[in-house]
């Protein structure tokens, strides 16, 4: 880790845009990227694996803490995820990965055991981060912090093309329902809730298409830094 790189957070519900912004926001300043939600949802996946009850604390820090997992990012800047050797990179994006997922992030000794991990993703030149506590808790000393939403209905319609275009068959009804639960879970528990810093820019997209979000957080990322 480098203590004096910049960081950009990016945080907000699930389907507001924040990873595909902090994807292409990285691409254009060439700096590195930390997917916070994906090692939640490999700690999910492993636990489903291991068969392990995803609200049971006791037994779901210790994964945390020795997780097997790899991110490794070929030249065109994909991203593979590997998970004890096997590539879950699709696997860990389903709906039902992400409400287990939901579940180990509520645990705050969880928390604490993937903290360091995702500190070590600070490196120069800079780290954009995206996920729910990247500038509240995980990275509070950032220069520049966005909160990033959108109405829960268009979040819907969002994912279910997403899956749609995947080839999945999914209802938007269903979406909805898994969106806002997973929004009552993630807003409500004890340890850092998804919840905007003091300092955020809050920015709502349900009316704005992604290259304007990503004009709109650049020049404002321009004038922090
Ligand atoms: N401003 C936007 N306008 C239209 N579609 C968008 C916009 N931002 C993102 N999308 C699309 O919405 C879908 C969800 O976006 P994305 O995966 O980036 O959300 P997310 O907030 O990272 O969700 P999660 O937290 O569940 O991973 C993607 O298909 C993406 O291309
Ligand atoms: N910093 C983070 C990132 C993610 N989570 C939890 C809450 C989400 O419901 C779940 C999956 O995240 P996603 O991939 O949809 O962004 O992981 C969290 O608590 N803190």
């Amino acid at each position: 880790m480098q203590q004096d790189a910049a960081v950009i957070t990016i945080d907000g519900p699930s389907g507001s845009g924040k990873g595909t912004l902090s994807r292409l926001l990285a691409q254009k300043l060439g700096w590195h990227f930390l997917d916070s939600g994906a090692i939640y949802r490999v700690l999910a996946l492993a636990a489903i694996h291991h068969q392990i009850d995803p609200e049971d604390e006791d037994a779901v820090q210790p994964l945390a803490a020795h997780l097997d997992v790899q991110f490794d990012t070929d030249e065109d800047g994909d991203v593979k995820i590997i998970l004890e050797g096997e590539n879950v990179s699709s696997t860990i994006r389903t709906e039902e990965v992400g409400a287990v997922a939901s579940k180990v992030a509520a645990l705050p000794r969880v928390r604490e055991a993937l903290l360091r991990r995702q500190r070590a993703f600070r490196e120069a030149p800079g780290l954009v981060a995206d996920g729910r506590d990247m500038g509240t808790v995980v990275f509070p000393q950032a220069k520049v912090k966005i909160f990033l939403t959108a109405s829960a209905e268009v979040r819907a319609e969002r994912r279910f093309l997403q899956l749609k275009n995947k080839g999945f068959d999914v209802k938007i009804g269903d979406l909805l329902h898994d969106i806002q639960a997973r929004d009552e879970r993630d807003t409500n528990r004890a340890t850092a809730p998804l919840v905007a810093a003091e300092d955020a820019l809050m920015l709502d997209s349900s009316d704005k298409d992604i290259t304007q979000v990503l004009d709109e957080v650049y020049q404002y990322a321009k004038s922090k830094l």
